[in-house]
């Protein structure tokens, strides 16, 4: 059966991941972001059904309790959750997906589909790193503070990925991430379907 490529993209809060996958997206029509539950508040601007489906608490334990998730974890003091039956319906398709979601996350999708590829995203520095979160002026002091105490347990996990990118030059980072996608798509896994005839008819 044909199956999409999983990509998982991991960082730590500020790194730029969000702005990366978006620049993904944009340049790749057939990489579908799926978009995660959170008990998290929409920041200015954030709309439902497009960069989360916002829920409430108790909306989201009872998602937990009817095993609607693919995998769900607590991040810094929110509960964020991907949707199975959505995840389940696009591979079904063969489309390529990518999740952005913490370590715990990645952990959990791992188990579940071995053959996903993951990325994770660093910053060139943790004053950088400070100076994304301050800049993009989204979060409260105490939600940046939140922030930059977890950066380094999500860091500490970034041996467990297959891909490395140091965004500190946003264009080199996307011509980064949009190579590692193609990349992707070129291993014999994907392709054998694809190229089953011609495969035979070369092999003679
Ligand atoms: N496990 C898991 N983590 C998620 C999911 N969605 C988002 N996250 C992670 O939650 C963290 C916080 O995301 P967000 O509140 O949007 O803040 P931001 O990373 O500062 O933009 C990030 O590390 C996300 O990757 C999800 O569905 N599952
Ligand atoms: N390479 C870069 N150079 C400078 N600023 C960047 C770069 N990448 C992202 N940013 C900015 O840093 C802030 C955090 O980026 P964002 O994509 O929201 O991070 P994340 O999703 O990882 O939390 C945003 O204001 C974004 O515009």
């Amino acid at each position: 059966m044909q199956t999409g490529n999983i990509f998982i993209v991991a960082a730590p809060s500020g790194a730029g991941k969000t702005t990366l996958v978006s620049a993904l997206l944009a340049a790749d029509s057939n990489v579908r972001l799926s978009v995660s539950y959170t008990t998290r508040a929409p920041r200015e601007g954030e709309r439902h059904g497009t960069d989360y489906h916002f829920v409430s608490r108790d909306e989201f334990v009872a998602m937990i309790g009817r095993g609607e998730f693919l995998e769900h974890a607590e991040v810094y003091g929110n509960f964020y959750g991907t949707s199975e039956r959505w995840i389940r319906e696009q591979l079904a398709k063969g489309q390529d997906i990518l999740l952005e979601i913490d370590w715990q996350g990645a952990q959990q999708v791992r188990k579940l589909f071995p053959q996903a590829i993951s990325v994770f995203v660093l910053p060139p520095s943790l004053e950088t790193l400070e100076r994304r979160l301050r800049g993009r002026a989204k979060d409260s002091e105490d939600a940046i503070q939140r922030r930059m105490q977890s950066a380094q347990e999500e860091i500490r996990h970034v041996d467990e990925y297959d891909y490395v990118i140091v965004n500190e030059y946003i264009d080199e980072a996307v011509r980064d991430i949009i190579s590692l996608v193609r990349a992707a798509r070129l291993r014999i896994a994907s392709q054998m379907e694809r190229h089953t005839t011609l495969i035979a008819e070369l092999k003679g």
